[in-house]
């Protein structure tokens, strides 16, 4: 974060971990054929987030050890926590967007607060009821899978404070095609030693994050135009499962392509993605079908791409 100055100033507190039980449920998503998601319960919304502050009257603290003006870092843990109890939304964009405004409010010598957060995913376990198994809403499995994540950066203004920046995402996301993946005619020459290759176990990590036309769209999901992180997490499998792909860069094209037509509240998508292809040790087992694969040896390939609207013209 930089200041007017252009300086670079300042200070906050990572892993604070939140988990606020019976939060609001996160309802009114628009469906798409890609996804079956249709809400989260949030009978669990956990976080971990990341908090940093700053303004012009921190100076002292660093040039003088003046901490007079100093929040210190263990209170905005407590702040962040105690804020968790207050919240009336369903969704983490809401929640950081919340927690820096009362920020901003309660210490005036702040002027800009930025919050990051991984959410936590509980899945829903099915329980046996009376109609076969049913969603059970007592014991929930902390996943370790991908998970949604949220960025908001909000400032002090003449009339009180504006978000400067916002973010939704999907974090983690780890995807396997089994065949159907080529990566052939890239330019050969006296350094090249990767044979071309027409149907390769193509194995993506993907970091997944877009931002809205209107924010208010990524804060309320009552507006009904949330987009949900499994929703976007759907439409990338779903890409990848009907599309035979040249490269990650054209999947990861292709799939921003999909969430941007689903989603025209969407203002841009971007991707990280990493190559994690497997080696292949057998081309053929020898009993019965199929081949054998290991991890890939390091280094590994990555992709950065982001896309807005401007990408769908022509279309
Ligand atoms: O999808 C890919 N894109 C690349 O740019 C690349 N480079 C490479 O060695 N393998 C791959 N795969």
């Amino acid at each position: 974060m930089k200041n007017g100055s252009e300086r670079i100033m300042y200070y906050g507190k990572g892993d604070v971990w939140v988990y606020r039980s019976y939060a609001k449920p996160l309802t009114n998503l628009t469906l798409i054929p890609e996804s079956g998601f249709v809400g989260r319960d949030n009978v669990l919304f956990g976080m971990n987030i990341k908090v940093a502050v700053s303004g012009e009257k921190f100076i002292t603290s660093f040039t003088e050890g003046d901490n007079t003006m100093v929040v210190a870092t263990d209170s905005m843990k407590n702040f962040i926590l105690r804020k968790a109890g207050e919240y009336e939304g369903a969704t983490a964009e809401g929640f950081l967007a919340f927690a820096s405004r009362k920020l901003l409010e309660t210490y005036p010598q702040m002027t800009g607060v930025k919050m990051t957060a991984d959410q936590v995913a509980f899945d829903v376990l099915p329980v046996p009821g009376a109609k076969g198994f049913e969603n059970g809403n007592l014991v929930y499995r902390y996943s370790q899978n991908e998970h949604p994540t949220a960025k908001v950066e909000i400032a002090r203004t003449e009339e009180g404070t504006a978000i400067l920046e916002h973010e939704g995402g999907i974090a983690d996301l780890k995807l396997i095609k089994v065949i159907g993946s080529s990566f052939a005619g890239f330019v050969r020459d006296e350094y090249t030693t990767l044979p071309e290759s027409y149907d390769r176990p193509l194995f993506i990590f993907l970091d997944i994050a877009w931002s809205y036309e209107a924010v208010e769209d990524a804060l309320d999901s009552d507006l009904g135009r949330y987009v949900a992180a499994e929703q976007i997490r759907d439409i990338a499998h779903t890409v990848f499962h009907e599309q035979h792909s040249p490269s990650i860069q054209n999947l990861i094209y292709r799939i921003g392509q999909r969430a941007l037509q689903r989603f025209p509240q969407l203002k841009e998508i971007r991707f990280e993605s990493n190559n994690r292809t497997w080696e292949t040790i057998l081309e053929q087992a020898t009993t019965g079908e199929g081949k054998v694969f290991t991890e890939p040896r390091p280094p590994y390939g990555f992709q950065g791409f982001s896309m807005t609207k401007r990408d769908l013209e022509g279309l």
